[in-house]
Parts: structure tokens; C-alpha cells; sequence
């Protein structure tokens, strides 16, 4: 393999002296630190937290040029959902139900339940899961309003039984896309607002006259939306800070190079950050996906973003083995993982930080971000060490449960009291004393 550039994107080898600087510098990503943001979004939130619609309003006429004068102008209704879902053409309406349906139910699956049991001393414990009263869905909008995050984002809040779903969505100049309004319809989403950057992330974390204040938010958005998210944490749960989109394919070279070019592209054309890096001990077929994707960027509409992206931050990486692939993946910790390779179940239980694993040629990375079933909003930027696909989970919380007998607040009295005065607390030995029978 010749270790030069392309045109398009690096070609790194394991045994570089500088490989891991090399790598380094591509997995590192600013993320959101900008300070002249960081002081408008806080003008921003504190507005619309001591005014309201009014400070929504001018925030959306201000940043998504549009005249409205009040939010019920900003405000989609049920019915206008369902008119956009039965005016979708068949093939999407059927496409999006499908979806839809795939993804209820695997989500079904990760519903918890709640547990008890019982001590020997009669004190029964466990613990109570309880869904979220309200949760807000953050949708950008534009170009990046994407309805499958619509579905990935309601049907698991839906599936946790949250009561309320309330959508926000900017519509700049005006543009509405049916697609996101119709998946909202199906997602079964209670309101839909379209308002969209820091107001809205406010209106959402403190409620409006018009907006219903949310317990947790939800959903990808730019800088301004990600700067937002970040300053309402604490007042309201948040889902995570979502950094671009990622794939790494690792694989055994028996893969058509056109379908790992092709995946390889799938996130590249997201965003001029998104990251796209391909591992494989064979050195030929990384030549071979070199020149599939020199000659097929060229056929994709997104073409200036993916070639963007493919050369700031993609990468063709020869490793020695499949075990330094392996070390590579739980280093990197990648947010989609396409395990191109014979027998991919070979490798899992090697594999400790990964958002999604795609297991084999035929498992490509766009199925999983459509319609497969499991959610596709995944932690990126080496999160995946510490966190988890957005799911159920995410729309609930626990409660423990605690009902003690006689006897067993008696016996439990007894530690209390000494941990208590061990403690200088003498309230809590003494009430724990109470209860300590004769
Ligand atoms: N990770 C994912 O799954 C995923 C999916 C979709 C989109 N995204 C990301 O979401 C982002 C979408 O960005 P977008 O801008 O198209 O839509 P957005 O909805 O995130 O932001 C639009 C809003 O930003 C605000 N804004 C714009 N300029 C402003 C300014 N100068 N001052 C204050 N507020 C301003 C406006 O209120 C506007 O409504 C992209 O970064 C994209 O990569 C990520
Ligand atoms: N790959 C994106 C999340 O990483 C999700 C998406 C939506 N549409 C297409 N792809
Ligand atoms: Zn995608």
C-alpha cells in the first residue's frame, strides 16, 4: 500500500511513527465553546425566561426571517399533522409506517419494570419506574430536519409512556417540510411548535404562556441549540451534547470496496465534521476502496460535504491484525461500527465501546439510521465509553420503594442510631431510635 494522501483522504498505516499523533488529530473535535455564542444564547434564555411568547416571537422573527405576531402562528395543530401525513405520496407514508413500526417495537423491548422484595425482617424494598410527565424533541430544521430522528425521538418517549410530547421545529423563512410533520403525526407527538435555537430550547426548559414547560429535552440541534441545552441542564434533564456523525468500518477485505466507499459516505455527506474511517489488515483492498472512492463521490448530490468531511477528518487505516482492529475500535469508540468481516460474532465479545455494532457486509449503517428498529441517536466522539443509544430509558426514572415492618425498622433502628451519632446527627438517631422495640 503506498502510505501517501489522496486527493480525498488520508491513508495511515499502524506502523507510522506518527500514527497515533496522526489519528489523534482527526478524532479531535472542538465541540461547543464558542463565547460570543455562549453570551447570546444566555441573552437569549434569560429573555424568553422573563417574557415569554413575546421573547420567542422576536427571537423567531429575528433568526428565521419571519413576520408572525403571535405563537399561534407558530403552532401546528393536530389536524394540520394529519393532513401532511395523509398528503404524503404512498410510497413514504408506507416507508415512514414501516419505520415506525420497527422501531415501536424494539423499544417495546427495552421497557423496564419495576421490582420489589421482601428482607427477612419483613421490610419490603424495590423500586418504581415512572415515566417522565413531559419531554420536548428538539428537531432542526432546514436541510438537517431529518423525520426518521422524528421517530427515533417520540416512539421511545411514547413507549415509556410519557404523558405529553411537545415538538419544536424552526422553520426558517417559512419552510415546512411534510415528511418531519407527518412522522410527528405517527410518533403520536401532542404539540408542535416551529421555533427552533435558543428560544426554543428556553421556551421548552421554562415554559411559555404558550409552550408547556418540559422535565427533559431531547434531540440534536447547531451550536446554538447544543450551547442552550447545555445552560438549562440542571433546571431540566437533557439527552446529551451530540457532536458529528461517525462511522468506522473495519474490514477483512472480502467486502465489495463500492459498498464500504458507499458506507463510508452514508456519514460523510451529514456534515463537513462528520468522520468516516475505514481499518483493514489488507493492504490491497484499501487501494481498491481508494479508487471506489475517487470514482463514486463524484456521482452523490452531497458531494462538497462528503469530500469536506472525507478529507478533514476521514482516514483508510492498515493495521497489522484483526486483534489491533480491535484495539483500535474500543480506543476510538466509534458512534456506528460496520463490522464488515465473515463472522462478526467472532468479535463481540472483544468489542467494549461501541454506539451501534453492524454486524456483517449486508448490515449497512444507513438500514440502522431508517429502519431497522433500534434508535439511531447514539453517543459520538468517543462518548460511547460512558453512554448509551437514546432509548426507553432515557424517558423514565426510578423511584426506591422502602416499606419497612416492625420489626424490621426495630433492627434497622439499631445501625441507624449508630451510624447517626457517628455522624453528630442526633435528629436522625433519635428518630431511628423511636421505632427500636423493647
Ligand atoms: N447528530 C444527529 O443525529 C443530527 C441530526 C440532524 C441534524 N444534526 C445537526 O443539527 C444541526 C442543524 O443545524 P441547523 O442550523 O440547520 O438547524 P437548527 O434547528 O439546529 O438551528 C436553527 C436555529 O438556530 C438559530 N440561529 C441560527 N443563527 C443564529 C444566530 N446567528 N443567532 C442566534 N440563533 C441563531 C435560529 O433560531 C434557527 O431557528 C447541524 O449541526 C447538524 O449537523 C445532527
Ligand atoms: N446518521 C444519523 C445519526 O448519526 C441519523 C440519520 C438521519 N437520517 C439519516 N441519518
Ligand atoms: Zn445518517
Amino acid at each position: 500500500m503506498s502510505d501517501t494522501t489522496t486527493a480525498t483522504i488520508a491513508r495511515l498505516s499502524t506502523s507510522e511513527t506518527a500514527f497515533h499523533q496522526r489519528l489523534d488529530a482527526l478524532l479531535d473535535w472542538e465541540g461547543v465553546s464558542d463565547k460570543a455564542v455562549q453570551a447570546r444564547v444566555e441573552e437569549i434564555l434569560a429573555d424568553v425566561k422573563q417574557r415569554g411568547d413575546q421573547a420567542v416571537i422576536e427571537a423567531t422573527n429575528r433568526f428565521d426571517r419571519l413576520s408572525v405576531e403571535s405563537m399561534a402562528q407558530l403552532r401546528l395543530t393536530p389536524e394540520q399533522l394529519k393532513k401532511a401525513y395523509d398528503g404524503l405520496p404512498a410510497e413514504q407514508r408506507d416507508a415512514l409506517a414501516m419505520a415506525a413500526e420497527r422501531i415501536k417495537r424494539y423499544h417495546e423491548r427495552q421497557k423496564p419494570t419495576s421490582w420489589q422484595y421482601e428482607e427477612a425482617d419483613g421490610t419490603v424494598l424495590g423500586q418504581k419506574v415512572t415515566p417522565l410527565d413531559r419531554a420536548g424533541i428538539y428537531v432542526p430544521g432546514g436541510k438537517a430536519a431529518y423525520p426518521s430522528s422524528v421517530l427515533m425521538n417520540a416512539i421511545p418517549a411514547h413507549v415509556a409512556g410519557v404523558r405529553e410530547i411537545v415538538m419544536v421545529v424552526p422553520t426558517p423563512d417559512g419552510v415546512l417540510n411534510d415528511l418531519v410533520l407527518a412522522a410527528a403525526h405517527l410518533a403520536g407527538v401532542d404539540y408542535v411548535f416551529t421555533i427552533g435555537g435558543a428560544q426554543a430550547v428556553a421556551a421548552l426548559a421554562y415554559g411559555t404562556q404558550s409552550v408547556p414547560r418540559v422535565d427533559k429535552i431531547v434531540g440534536p440541534g447547531n451550536i446554538y441549540v447544543a450551547t442552550a441545552k447545555r445552560a438549562v441542564f440542571g433546571q431540566v434533564g437533557i439527552d446529551m451534547i451530540a457532536g458529528p456523525s461517525e462511522i468506522m468500518v473495519v474490514s477483512d477485505g472480502q467486502t465489495d470496496p463500492d459498498w464500504i466507499a458507499m458506507d463510508l459516505f452514508s456519514q460523510a455527506e451529514h456534515d463537513e465534521d462528520a468522520q468516516a474511517i475505514l481499518v483493514s489488515w489488507d493492504a490491497a483492498h484499501l487501494d481498491a476502496v481508494a479508487a471506489s472512492i475517487e470514482r463514486l463521490l463524484p456521482t452523490l448530490e452531497r458531494e462538497k460535504i462528503a469530500r469536506a468531511s472525507l478529507n478533514r477528518r476521514g482516514a483508510l487505516i492498515l493495521c497489522t491484525d484483526q486483534a489491533e482492529a480491535v484495539e483500535m475500535i474500543n480506543r476510538i469508540a466509534p458512534e456506528h461500527l460496520e463490522l464488515s468481516v465473515a463472522e462478526p460474532e467472532a468479535w463481540l465479545d472483544d468489542i467494549r465501546h461501541a454506539g451501534a455494532i453492524f454486524m456483517g457486509r449486508h448490515t449497512s449503517e444507513a438500514l440502522g439510521d431508517y429502519c431497522a428498529g433500534p434508535n439511531h441517536v447514539l453517543p459520538t466522539s468517543g462518548t460511547a465509553r460512558f453512554s448509551s443509544p437514546l432509548g426507553v430509558y432515557d424517558f423514565q426514572k426510578r423511584s426506591s420503594i422502602i416499606h419497612c415492618s416492625p420489626e424490621g425498622a426495630s433492627e434497622l433502628g439499631k445501625v441507624a442510631s449508630v451510624l447517626a451519632r457517628g455522624e453528630y446527627l442526633t435528629a436522625h438517631a433519635r428518630s431511628a431510635e423511636y421505632r427500636i422495640r423493647d
